[in-house]
């Protein structure tokens, strides 16, 4: 592990790892295999006392393992010096953690102090990380932690736990503690700094939903700590691997999915669509062929503008021009499905436009479609585990 740290993550293995605390009975953490890739966001999942914490804090070697292996960058964590190990590994706890007499630039400019930096480039490197997650240094920077309100304070940790540009970051309940807004709120913000960073993060939390939107992969732990499940958030969903997982997960699977996929993933229904100048006579032949009894006009950039009927168009010639009733909103191709129903729901129309780039018109949505996405995105996943286990 040099010092000189690349910015992106390092893999992260554990082998059979476990943990006996003293006079403990069962072990807390029970020959544990876990394979962290390298810039991802693995999730630790599972109910109280299963052993998530134990098994975080075995990897920056709060504790230490009992027995088995961690490889961290391919060098196994024993080798490594247990303070030396937690300057590169940033470490983000439930409210923080932050020192409640010191600034939050000083906060945040503990572990590069302690790596010898010299005041200017902390000073930089503070103003730095609190642009990164979105509090204006000159009004936060010589502040103290208990004027900043949790989603602030919980800010700082994150900033904190980058300043030395670690490849590792481990995240225990870091938003546990927070209203539902600010921890949506800040669960984005996460996975937006994640596209650039691309660190390798270790996330601890028992809320499924949270596990769903904020992990690359999801480890579901069962006491006494071992894994019983690890895979991508949709064939968690679409495919649990025993009673233990589905119970886990409760209701609402096909609700979930909803919320992690994204409108431009699926397939679209596509309608016909032309602009104002075309001949009204030639649109209603096409109309007729396409069965559907209607079409999108749109602009010159292809951004939607209005839909026209059949009807509209009976004994017309030359250019449609404005006919037809105003489009009154369009689905973006990054919205949730869960969100694009919503927006159906609302919607005047059966159909609602989907736009993509520069507002450009990409497909229609429509119940129907929606409804079609989660069965099919089920039978691919049905399929896929059909197909694992026949290779196996
Ligand atoms: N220092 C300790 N000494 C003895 N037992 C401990 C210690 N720390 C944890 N344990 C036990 O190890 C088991 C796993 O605890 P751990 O905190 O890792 O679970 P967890 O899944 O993180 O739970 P939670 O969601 O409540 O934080 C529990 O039975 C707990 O009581």
């Amino acid at each position: 592990m040099p010092d000189d740290q690349p910015a992106g993550g390092v893999p992260i293995e554990l082998n059979k790892v476990t943990k006996v605390f003293p006079g403990g009975g069962a072990p807390a953490v029970q020959e544990l295999d876990l394979n962290i890739p390298a810039g991802e966001i693995v999730v630790l999942l599972g109910p109280s006392g299963c052993g998530k914490t134990t098994t975080m804090r075995m990897i920056n070697r709060l504790i230490e393992p009992s027995s088995g292996d961690i490889l961290i960058g391919g060098q196994n964590s024993r080798d490594i010096d247990p303070d030396r190990l937690r300057r590169h590994i940033g470490y983000v706890i439930q409210q923080a953690g932050l020192f409640p007499h010191m600034t939050v630039a000083a906060n945040i400019g503990q572990v590069p102090k302690m790596l010898g930096w010299d005041k200017q480039r902390i000073s930089e490197r503070v103003d730095e990380l609190l642009t990164l997650v979105g509090m204006e240094p000159a009004t936060f920077r010589d502040s103290y932690p208990r004027r900043l309100s949790g989603g602030q304070q919980q800010r700082v940790g994150v900033a904190r736990a980058l300043a030395a540009d670690p490849p590792v970051l481990l995240m225990d309940e870091p938003f546990g503690a927070l209203d539902p807004i600010t921890r949506e709120r800040l669960q984005d913000e996460l996975l937006h700094l994640q596209d650039d960073l691309a660190k390798t993060i270790v996330f601890v939390t028992h809320d499924v939903d949270e596990a769903l939107k904020i992990g690359d992969h999801i480890a579901i732990m069962q006491r006494p700590g071992h894994i019983v499940q690890y895979a991508r958030p949709a064939e968690i969903l679409t495919n649990p691997a025993s009673d233990y997982v589905e119970q886990f997960l409760g209701a609402g699977s096909s609700m979930r999915l909803l919320r992690l996929t994204k409108v431009g993933d699926i397939e679209l229904d596509q309608v016909v669509h032309t602009s104002e100048g075309t001949d009204a006579e030639e649109l209603r032949q096409e109309i007729e062929r396409d069965g559907r009894g209607y079409a999108l006009i749109t602009d010159g950039m292809r951004r939607p503008l209005r839909w026209i009927n059949q009807a509209d168009l009976e004994e017309r010639s030359g250019p449609i021009g404005a006919t037809g009733d105003r489009v009154t909103g369009a689905i973006g191709h990054r919205m949730t499905l869960q969100d694009a129903l919503e927006a159906l729901l609302n919607a005047d129309t059966d159909v609602v436009p989907v736009v993509g780039r520069r507002q450009a018109y990409a497909g229609a949505l429509s119940l129907a479609t929606v409804q079609n996405a989660i069965a099919s995105i089920k039978s691919r996943e049905r399929e896929r585990r059909l197909r694992r286990g026949e290779a196996q």
